[in-house]
């Protein structure tokens, strides 16, 4: 068990200054089911609806997802499940992707516990060799919620190929849908908060700090505690109402790179301020490692500059997971101004 030195609690629990709450964000919603019935107008203002999102904050939220509802009742109840378990018994989960308090390996520290799995063709990544029975029917739901969610990622990316008036309408998506994407899923649990009197008067913990995320996007759900902040333009942050019926999609960094910069990474971070637990579950759609991402010439235009040199995403996420969550990734990959 991970236990936190009361240095490091301190360091989870927000400065003063910041201890209200930011006001409640309005949150653009795509109705995916809408668009589908409503044919090639339908489909068509949908595209104009993400893609403007995306321009805009880098965050907007589905409804008409089509994922079962019944398979996100048996996801809520496997999550609950597995983070109730004895301390023990999670931390013997560490083969699993377990993890608690500590984000990545740069120091970075939250009031959360999470799974974090790699995410192959068929599904999540091979389980280990001693697992019991109890996992495999978790890997089982895990996979069926991938491809139902994979699905739904893959019609959201073609909205946004769409939006941008590319000839290609699955110049995203079939970075997903490849065989060697790297995408992830994580299952975050943010325990409710300590008493007060234990953080020396912080009433808001850091769960996870802020940060953008580095693949193409992020698809999240969550159960219906509240706690998601992203941050806008003018740099506030407003919080995002929680709806467990619905999922909320961040634009990553490679996106904002093969966009050049036209759709924005949104940086965003969790707070624990509230007396019920806060789960969520994230798909990272994912690059293949060796894929070159570069601003896509129909989006740099002609004698237009280019914001980014050409990498791999093996070599961004790299990069990336060598530097502290807030930091900001994408600038060793910037050009210069003048190029
Ligand atoms: O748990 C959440 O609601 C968001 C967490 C997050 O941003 C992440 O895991 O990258
Ligand atoms: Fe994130």
């Amino acid at each position: 068990m991970v236990v936190l030195s009361k240095g490091e609690l301190e360091q989870i629990a927000l400065p003063a200054v910041q201890r209200t709450a930011p006001p409640l964000a309005v949150v653009p919603e795509i109705d995916l089911d809408k668009a589908a019935r409503d044919g090639a107008n339908g489909r068509a203002a949908a595209a104009r609806a993400v893609a403007a999102a995306c321009e805009k904050h880098g965050f907007f939220k589905v409804t008409g997802h089509g994922v079962p509802a019944a398979i996100l009742a048996r996801m809520d109840a496997a999550a609950a499940a597995f983070f109730a378990l004895q301390q023990q018994e999670k931390d013997a989960a560490t083969a699993f992707g377990y993890s608690s308090k500590r984000i990545g390996c740069n120091g970075d520290l939250g009031w959360v516990e999470y799974l974090l799995l790699g995410v192959t063709p068929s599904g999540a990544a091979p389980l280990p060799e001693s697992s019991d029975a109890s996992t495999c029917s978790f890997r089982d739901l895990l996979n069926e919620y991938i491809a139902a969610v994979r699905r739904m990622t893959c019609t959201v990316l073609k909205l946004m190929a769409e939006g941008l008036g590319l000839d290609e309408k699955d110049a995203f998506s079939r970075l997903v849908l490849d065989k060697e994407s790297d995408s992830m899923l994580r299952v975050n649990h943010y325990p409710p908060r300590p008493e007060l009197k234990q953080l020396g008067g912080h009433g808001r913990l850091t769960g996870f700090g802020e940060h953008t995320d580095p693949q193409i996007i992020s698809v999240l759900r969550s159960n219906d505690t509240s706690g998601l902040e992203i941050s806008l333009r003018d740099g506030s942050w407003v919080s995002v109402p929680a709806d467990r019926n619905s999922f909320f999609v961040n634009v990553g960094d490679a996106l904002q790179v093969l966009t050049n910069g036209r759709f924005r990474s949104v940086p965003h971070r969790v707070m624990v301020n509230s007396a019920r637990p806060r789960v969520s579950v994230i798909f990272f759609a994912g690059p293949p490692p060796r894929e070159r991402l570069a601003p896509l010439p129909e989006l740099v235009g002609e004698g237009g500059r280019r914001c980014y040199r050409e990498f791999t995403w093996r070599e961004y996420k790299t990069s990336a997971y060598r530097t502290k969550l807030s930091e900001n990734r994408l600038c060793y990959f910037e050009t210069a101004a003048t190029s």
